[in-house]
Formats: structure tokens, C-alpha cells, sequence
């Protein structure tokens, strides 16, 4: 059997700064193992760029970052059918705990050159007109996209803290969102029109670190799940917080879970929306989300 051609697209900005001291023992690590290069990311999008261009010259990409990064290579690779591995270095790295390895960075190494993929679903989603990503993990609008520009803005909170001072900074002053929401499940559709806490879609498990918003997620069912928490007063917030660590919210009366082939929403407002932690502003209108089953293969 040839040889597999990897790239490595390593992102030192992850996790604050703090994956560039990585460097020289990813770059140990891949010497010598496979034909294999690394690519050190210089400036946000870069990933994207780097992995469009390996697409004709590599067998394999592995993001090594966060789930941005995995976010980036993912959408410049879209439709080439090369396997991703992931180099969990980032801050969160929430899609990798969903998959068999966990976030453990040393476990995954020997994934990516294991040559098994598995295939795994995608989000795709347009809005604003005639934009158009797709997310591996999740999205969120509202509360959780002004979490994720929170965090991008902070420096001092590294890590997981960064999440948890962001859910408490975005809370301050926080009014539940009007939204339409048509969701679309294999055997019914419901519509709501009302304002809305927190709103989700996810193709993983867990987001910002340890919040189980989708705990019943499978990303190879074909299908996405739907996290909705309905307007609550902001002393019950505390509640959830636990609700949404452990994953209970899921049967809490306010709450609205589901899975779902594809969720249509509606804002007047201009919102933020994240897909994968990366921040979007100014989102309005209408925002079709659908699954695209199979999407992606994986190293796992
Ligand atoms: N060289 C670079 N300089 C500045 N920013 C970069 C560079 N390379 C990539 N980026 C940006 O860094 C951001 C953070 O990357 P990533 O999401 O992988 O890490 P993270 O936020 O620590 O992890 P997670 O999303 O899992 O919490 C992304 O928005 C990406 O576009």
C-alpha cells in the first residue's frame, strides 16, 4: 500500500497562544512516522487556506487547534473526501470528546495514523441571504453566540474558564430572544413562536468545555439535535447551568430537545450566532439548518 500523504495544520493561536509550545513536539511526533508535513497557521482563516491548498497534494488533513480550526479545515475541504484527523490542542475541543478518544491529544495521535476513518455528519446552514458554513459540532444563537464572542474577546481567561466568566459576563442584562422556529424531525414538524432563552443545534455532545447541551447526540444518526430552553427568569439561572453540565435540561418542562432533519428559525433582530465556537454577527432573518448525513470522514 502507498504511503498516506498527511498534512498537519497546526494553529499556535489556539487556546489563547498556549498550543504554539506544542510545536516542536508535534513536529517530533510526525518526523519520521508517514509522509507527512506541518503547516503552522499565520493569521485567523489561514486553516482554511492551507487545507484548500493541501486538498491537492495530501490523503489526510488533521487539524491540530480547537474546534475553530477543525471548523476551518473542514469547510475549505468540503465535498474532497479526505479524512480529518484532529490534534485536540485547543481550548474546548468539544467535537473530539463526542468521538471514541476523548479529548486526550497523545490517544488521537495514533488515530490519525491508524488509517480507520468513520464517517460522521455535517450542519450545514445559510443565512443572511446567500452566506453558507457548515459546523461539525454546533451552533447556537443568542445567548450562546454572544458566549463565543465573549470568549474570543477575553485574553486573561484561558481554557475552560474562559467559557464559564463568558456564561456569567453574557448574563448580565440578557432579555430572552423572539424567534420562529420551524423544526423539521423524521416523523412531525412543530413550530414556535415565542422568545427564547438559549437555542442549539448540534451534531456533538458537549459544547464550551463540560455543557452537555446535546447529550443524546450520535453524529452518524443522520439527524441533529435540538436544544431549546424556552424564557426563564434569570434567578433560575444557576438551575440550568447544573441542568445543562449534567445534561438533565433534556427533560426539564421548559425545555424543548429533540432531533430533527432540519430547524428553520426566524430573527427581526440583528443576533450573533456561533458555528464551532467561531463567532458570526449581525445574523437576521431567516436561518435554514439542515443535516447533511455522511458528510465527513473522520480519523477515529
Ligand atoms: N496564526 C493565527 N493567528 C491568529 N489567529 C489564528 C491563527 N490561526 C488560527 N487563528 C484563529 O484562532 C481562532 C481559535 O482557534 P481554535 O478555535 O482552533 O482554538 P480555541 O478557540 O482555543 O479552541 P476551541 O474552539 O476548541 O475552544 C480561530 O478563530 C482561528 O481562525
Amino acid at each position: 500500500m502507498d504511503t498516506l500523504r498527511y498534512t498537519f495544520i497546526f494553529n499556535p493561536a489556539a487556546d489563547k497562544g498556549r498550543a504554539a509550545v506544542r510545536e516542536p513536539w508535534l513536529r517530533n511526533m510526525v518526523s519520521g512516522m508517514h509522509d507527512a508535513v506541518v503547516k503552522r497557521t499565520a493569521y485567523a482563516g489561514h486553516a482554511g487556506d492551507i487545507a484548500r491548498e493541501a486538498c491537492q497534494e495530501s490523503d489526510c488533513l488533521v487539524a491540530c487547534g480547537g474546534d475553530g480550526t477543525l471548523h476551518e479545515v473542514v469547510n475549505a475541504s468540503f465535498g474532497s473526501d479526505l479524512p480529518i484527523g484532529v490534534i485536540p490542542i485547543g481550548s474546548a475541543n468539544d467535537f473530539i470528546k463526542t468521538l471514541q478518544h476523548g479529548g486526550s491529544v497523545v490517544k488521537n495521535m495514533p488515530a490519525c495514523f491508524s488509517g480507520q476513518s468513520r464517517t460522521v455528519d455535517l450542519g450545514s446552514v445559510l443565512f443572511n441571504g446567500d452566506k453558507h458554513r457548515y459546523f461539525v459540532n454546533s451552533l447556537g444563537i443568542g445567548f450562546t453566540g454572544r458566549i463565543a464572542g465573549t470568549v474570543r474577546r477575553t485574553t486573561w481567561a484561558k481554557g475552560e474558564l474562559g467559557y464559564i466568566h463568558a456564561l456569567f459576563s453574557v448574563l448580565i442584562g440578557y432579555a430572552p430572544l423572539k424567534m420562529h422556529i420551524k423544526i423539521t424531525s423524521p416523523d412531525s414538524v412543530y413550530e414556535m413562536h415565542e422568545p427564547v432563552f438559549a437555542f442549539s443545534v448540534s451534531n456533538g455532545r458537549v459544547e464550551g468545555g463540560k455543557f452537555r447541551i446535546a447529550p443524546e447526540a450520535d453524529p452518524a444518526d443522520g439527524l441533529l439535535d435540538v436544544c431549546i430552553l424556552k424564557s426563564i427568569p434569570n434567578v433560575l439561572f444557576l438551575g440550568y447551568v447544573i441542568k445543562y453540565l449534567r445534561g438533565s435540561q433534556i427533560f426539564d418542562s421548559r425545555v424543548i430537545y429533540c432531533k430533527a432533519s432540519s430547524v428553520e428559525v426566524t430573527i427581526p433582530d440583528s443576533e450573533m450566532m456561533h458555528m464551532d465556537g467561531e463567532v458570526f454577527e449581525h445574523i437576521k432573518g431567516k436561518i435554514r439548518i439542515s443535516v447533511v448525513p455522511g458528510a465527513l470522514r473522520v480519523f477515529s
